[in-house]
């Protein structure tokens, strides 16, 4: 049987394919995208780190043996240490004043991803909330790569690009994903099932997080 990891992206290589075509995407690597777009975005992002800081620290504890704990409570602290970069410098750079963001509320996407997390991470065991983590990794690796490939230089997102394309983060995703097989591989079918349904709708959450900060969404009532 393949690994995981394997299979997992082997299921969703047309979605990956759709999800670094969007408009976001194209535009952010053609540095055209527009301010207040990407304003959208990273106020979204900061709301979701903290929730997927939670997941990581949720799954620390979850974790079978002392380095995994040790790992993803590290990978907790790193999402919180990009939380506080948005918060500081681009929200500084956007000018996103630190009451316009704490009086923002979760987009529909990003309320919808972040209760996904937290749903997982209180109610779905280790391996399933691990496969529900594991895209908003891996994702971010791979557009991360594929941007900074194409990106027109000067770009005004570079540092966002360099966040996601450099090697601390891309270290991290490898290490996520052996991980994760690791954990994988000695579960029961149904926990295998189940973890493939966690990675294929945290893959879709990441389409619906880029399309809403593209469309400025906002709750319709
Ligand atoms: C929505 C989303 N997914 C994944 C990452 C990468 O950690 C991020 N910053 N935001």
């Amino acid at each position: 049987m393949s690994t995981f990891s394997a299979a997992a992206w082997a299921r969703n290589a047309g979605l990956y394919e759709t999800i670094r075509n969007m408009p976001f995407n194209t535009e952010l690597a053609a540095g055209t995208l527009s301010e207040e777009r990407f304003k959208h975005y990273i106020t979204q992002d900061a709301h979701y780190l903290i929730g997927f800081g939670k997941g990581l620290a949720i799954a620390a504890a979850k974790a079978p043996d002392p380095e995994r704990m040790v790992q993803l409570a590290n990978s907790a602290q790193g999402a919180i240490v990009v939380e506080r970069a948005l918060h500081g410098t681009f929200f500084a750079d956007y000018g996103i004043a630190p009451e316009v963001f704490e009086a923002s509320p979760l987009s529909p996407a990003c309320h919808h991803y972040v209760s996904f997390i937290t749903a997982t991470a209180w109610s779905e065991p280790y391996e399933v909330l691990l496969a529900a983590l594991l895209p908003c990794f891996w994702i971010y690796a791979e557009v991360g790569n594929d941007i900074l490939a194409r990106a027109a230089s000067p770009n005004p997102y570079a540092a966002w690009i360099e966040t996601y394309a450099g090697e601390e983060f891309q270290d991290a995703v490898k290490t996520m994903i052996a991980t994760t097989d690791e954990a994988v591989a000695e579960a029961a079918p149904a926990v295998r099932a189940k973890a493939h349904d966690a990675f294929d709708r945290a893959v879709q959450l990441e389409w619906m997080f880029w399309d809403s900060a593209y469309r400025l969404e906002t709750w319709p009532v």
